[in-house]
């Protein structure tokens, strides 16, 4: 096996993603030991019975003491206490990351703590499920996904080049950039069909013609799958939706106007409206496909699916 990355490798908060970044990084050999700390008691002892560290303790301060790769694997509002905590522990020539899924408000969070003797690189890897905590992480799950880092300009290259590395060595690709393109880009491709989920299983469940039996027996495919989004944990995104308010907002109202003119189509029985909207979304699938970012439904692409009309 290759020489560890880095020597110590401290994980803060150890769910989903710290779990599985705990998991693939020993399974590849990326760093030669790992620290662990979690806010609770009960996590921390999880963790020590998955035997995810070397190094466990309830204080971040010490957990990144002597770590040259620090990543902050906690709610994205978490961020500016956390820093308050461990800042004065960094080790100097540190890199020290996170896996935020927004960054604006991250940055705008850990920068002002950030010693000058520190590489500051936010990060995002764009890998998820809808489980939570310790026992629902797994080594794969970064396998050709994207991570994407939103360094600023005065950003170390070699830093940037080993924290890719480090990406890289988990199975992701890794992508650079700027942390405002990203809360626009991640605000429509992740937060608003998650907000839509949230929503749609809301009103489902508020139904007063429909009851929850009902409900729960006869969702088929299209319902089950917003279901799966709508168990994501409520605190992860709680925090999105704070922090990345104005890309959220602007997506979410630019998706109202197009549902009204949708609502509208169907109210006057404009068919080609309705035809020419669903062409174009079954085409972006189809590209989402051939780019390899899904795996194709078993019968996609079958004669029939292509010359059905
Ligand atoms: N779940 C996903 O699909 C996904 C994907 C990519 C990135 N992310 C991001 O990764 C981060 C962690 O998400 P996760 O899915 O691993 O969550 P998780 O709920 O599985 O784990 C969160 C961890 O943070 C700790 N924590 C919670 N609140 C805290 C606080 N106030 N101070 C300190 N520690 C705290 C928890 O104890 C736990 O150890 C979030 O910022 C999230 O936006 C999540
Ligand atoms: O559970 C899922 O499939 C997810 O939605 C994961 C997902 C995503 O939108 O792709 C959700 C939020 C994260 O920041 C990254 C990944």
């Amino acid at each position: 096996m290759a020489e560890p990355l880095f020597d110590r490798l401290a994980l803060i908060g150890i769910g989903l993603i710290g779990s599985s970044l705990a998991q693939v990084a020993r399974r590849e050999g990326l760093v030669g030991e790992i620290a662990i700390s979690t806010r609770s008691k009960k996590t921390l002892e999880r963790a020590r019975e998955l035997n995810l560290g070397d190094v466990y303790t309830l204080d971040p301060a010490e957990a990144v003491s002597d770590a040259d790769l620090v990543v902050l694997c906690i709610p994205v509002g978490a961020c500016d206490a956390m820093m308050q905590t461990i800042a004065g522990s960094l080790k100097p020539g540190a890199i020290l990351t996170d896996v935020g899924s927004v960054k604006m408000s991250v940055i705008d969070q850990i920068a002002p703590h950030v010693p000058d003797t520190v590489h500051f690189i936010p990060g995002h890897p764009i890998a998820g499920t809808e489980h939570s905590g310790p026992d629902a992480g797994f080594p794969d799950l970064f396998q050709n996904r994207w991570c994407i880092l939103t360094p600023d300009k005065s950003t170390s290259q070699d830093a940037i080049d080993r924290l890719a590395a480090f990406w890289r060595g988990c199975g992701s690709d890794v992508e650079l950039m700027e942390p405002g393109r990203h809360d626009l880009v991640l605000a429509i491709t992740s937060h608003l069909p998650q907000l839509i989920s949230y929503n749609i299983v809301g009103t489902a469940d508020d139904l007063e013609t429909v009851t929850k039996s009902e409900v729960i027996k006869y969702s088929a495919g299209g319902f089950r799958d917003f279901t799966r989004l709508a168990a994501s944990d409520p605190t992860m995104w709680r925090d999105v939706c704070l922090h990345n308010r104005d890309a959220i907002l602007e997506m979410l109202g630019r998706f109202s106007e197009d549902l009204s003119a949708m609502q509208r189509a169907i109210r006057w029985g404009d068919a080609g409206v309705l035809y020419d909207l669903f062409s174009r979304t079954r085409s972006i699938r189809k590209s989402i496909i051939e780019a390899g970012q899904e795996t194709p439904a078993p019968d996609f692409g079958r004669p029939h699916e292509k010359t059905r009309d």
